[in-house]
């Protein structure tokens, strides 16, 4: 049956028989989304109809939303149109894992005139002064659950400072460099482009059962060389049994991770049963997680 509810005065329209919903979250979407600032570019791995992906689009983040389940992602686009945030969720139905391998790899030069098409048709009227990629304002959603890398290029957010390569990637965004980004005249309405292999500010991975188990995908999806600015949040959700601790959960993470995590932060979600919890494991991408490129990588990808 479909039905309608609301959260933090966005609307959600599902089919209970169909999607997850789960209105004892409310309180954690709020949390999360309340931790994104406008222009954030998050990733929603297990995204559902859209309980973080909306509101944060509200927000003015730009989102890649994803989920295996068709009638999720059929609903996430509905609930973004009712919501009059579709320029902002960007929807892919697939798993979370080759999703987030689509969405970090860098374009081949290879696919480059397939690209300034797709960016011809795609890309929101450019926006800020000096983007290569300035053309028409025709068909913006045509490029989602596209992965050959330019439709990502014309599909988000904010501009990022630039910093070297050898530079602290780990390092806060400068606030010089933050305030004239956010004083370039903008002339559309929509998000400004974003390349998310360069930049992303937070991953969501809510899915308690498995999520730890595809933390392995972050081992060497962020290439060194394109990343600018501070490493993405992970928020990876987990349930902790009693026979479970912080350390345990902590140290499976970071096996599957291959890398140890510095500052992990668990927050209590709820309860879900006498003797176990849900929770969220929130930490910076670790920089051991990062790719270090081959200098036949490099020459390929440069032309
Ligand atoms: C616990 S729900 C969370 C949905 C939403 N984020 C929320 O907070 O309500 C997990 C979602 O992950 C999706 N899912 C399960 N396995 C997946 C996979 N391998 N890749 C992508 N999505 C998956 C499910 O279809 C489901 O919508």
């Amino acid at each position: 049956m479909v039905t309608e509810v609301k959260q933090y005065g966005a609307t959600f329209r599902l089919d209970y028989g169909l999607v997850y919903w789960n209105s004892r979250l409310e309180h954690e979407h709020i949390r999360l989304v309340s931790l994104f600032k406008k222009g954030d570019v998050i990733c929603d791995m297990f995204a559902g109809i859209g309980p973080f992906s909306i509101p944060a689009g509200q927000k003015g983040c730009v989102v890649y939303a994803n989920d295996l389940n068709p009638d999720s992602i059929l609903y996430l686009k509905t609930n973004a149109k009712i919501n009059k945030v579709e320029d902002y969720i960007f929807t892919y139905n697939m798993d979370a894992r080759v999703f987030m391998q689509s969405l970090m790899a860098v374009p081949d030069p290879e696919t480059k005139s397939k690209c300034q098409f797709v960016a011809a048709n795609c890309c929101s009227e450019e926006m800020v002064s000096g983007n290569e990629h300035s053309t028409s304002n025709e068909n913006q959603n045509d490029v989602q659950e596209s992965f050959d890398g330019s439709s990502m290029v014309n599909t988000s957010a904010k501009r990022r400072q630039e910093t070297s390569n050898e530079g602290d990637v780990a390092c806060q965004e400068d606030a010089n460099q933050t305030k004239k980004r956010n004083n370039k005249k903008v002339k559309s309405s929509g998000p400004l482009p974003v390349k998310p292999w360069e930049h992303i500010d937070h991953v969501l991975m809510n899915l308690p059962a498995s999520a730890l188990q595809f933390l392995d995908c972050f081992d060497g999806l962020v290439h060194k060389r394109y990343w600018k600015g501070s490493l993405p949040w992970i928020h990876c959700y987990c349930f902790i049994r009693s026979s479970e601790s912080e350390e345990s959960i902590l140290c499976e993470a970071q096996n599957k991770l291959n890398a140890k995590i510095a500052e992990p932060i668990f927050h209590r979600v709820r309860d879900v049963a006498p003797n176990k919890a849900m929770f969220c494991l929130s930490f910076r991408l670790p920089v051991e997680c990062l790719k270090e490129e081959t200098e036949d990588h490099i020459r390929s990808v440069d032309g």
